[in-house]
């Protein structure tokens, strides 16, 4: 029977180095059968487009601000922006040929809302993400120095690094791979960025994987 091929939509909000961890493990192998579609950043400017044109995968910008310039800069307008935002984001990703398989939020420095969750999960797509901590703690965006902070003044001895499912609750979907990172007194916040970010590369890849055998393993029932 024939390989089952993967497509992977990854999105992203800056650097892009786990995407590149993405792309190399497409092209070495270590992720089988599997090819990065589209790349998706909410930041124009984010270095993860370029390294996606440098691997020949398309990429795009969605920009929140035009949508928050269409409504009234109240917290019901920005919802609104937000929820209109999230929609189109979903409508990209669907219209998408070939459409993907997973998503995986790469550095996504965006909460998304059940305008973009619900038709996704309609259609039968998975959304995984990375985040620099371990299930149960520091949800939510600057995790690394709030967890450098827990080190040096309150004891704390390790966090850790997580691939997750996306639902609403920011950073609470069933994690599917995690690491720990142990905490070193005195050392640099700049210094476990780095331990952090390594260890990221390879899990994002290992989460990847494990959530590609999941879904070929689903289709071969
Ligand atoms: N509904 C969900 N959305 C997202 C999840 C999730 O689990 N559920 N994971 C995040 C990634 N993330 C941490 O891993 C995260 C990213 C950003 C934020 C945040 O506070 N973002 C602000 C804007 C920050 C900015 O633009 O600089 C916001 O969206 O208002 C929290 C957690 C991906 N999304
Ligand atoms: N809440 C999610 C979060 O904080 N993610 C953080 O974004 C960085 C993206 O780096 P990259 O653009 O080089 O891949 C990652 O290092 C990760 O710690």
């Amino acid at each position: 029977m024939a390989e089952s091929q993967y497509n992977l939509t990854v999105l992203i909000s800056g650097n892009g180095s786990n995407l590149q961890a993405l792309i190399d493990a497409c092209a070495s192998g270590a992720l089988p059968n599997t090819r990065i579609t589209h790349v998706i950043s909410n930041r124009q400017k984010a270095f993860g487009r370029e390294r996606a044109r440098n691997a020949s995968i398309p990429d795009s910008y969605h920009n929140l601000v035009q949508y928050k310039k269409k409504h009234p800069q109240t917290p019901e307008g920005i919802e609104a922006a937000r929820k209109e935002y999230d929609a189109d984001l979903a409508n990209i990703i669907l219209a998408s040929k070939p459409r993907p398989d997973l998503i995986v939020c790469a550095g996504w420095m965006h909460i998304v809302t059940p305008s973009f969750l619900t038709p996704i999960a309609d259609a039968g797509i998975k959304i995984i993400n990375l985040h620099p901590a371990l299930p149960g703690e520091f949800a939510g965006a600057g995790a690394i120095e709030r967890a450098w902070k827990a080190g040096q003044e309150e004891g704390l001895k390790r966090t850790g690094v997580m691939i997750h499912e996306v639902i609403a609750e920011v950073d609470a979907g069933d994690a599917i791979v995690t690491k720990e990172v142990e905490l070193r007194k005195d050392e640099s916040l700049d210094k476990l960025e780095t331990r952090i970010h390594g260890v990221e590369h390879g899990l994002i890849v290992e989460g990847t994987k494990k959530t590609l055998e999941g879904i070929g393993a689903a289709r071969a029932k």
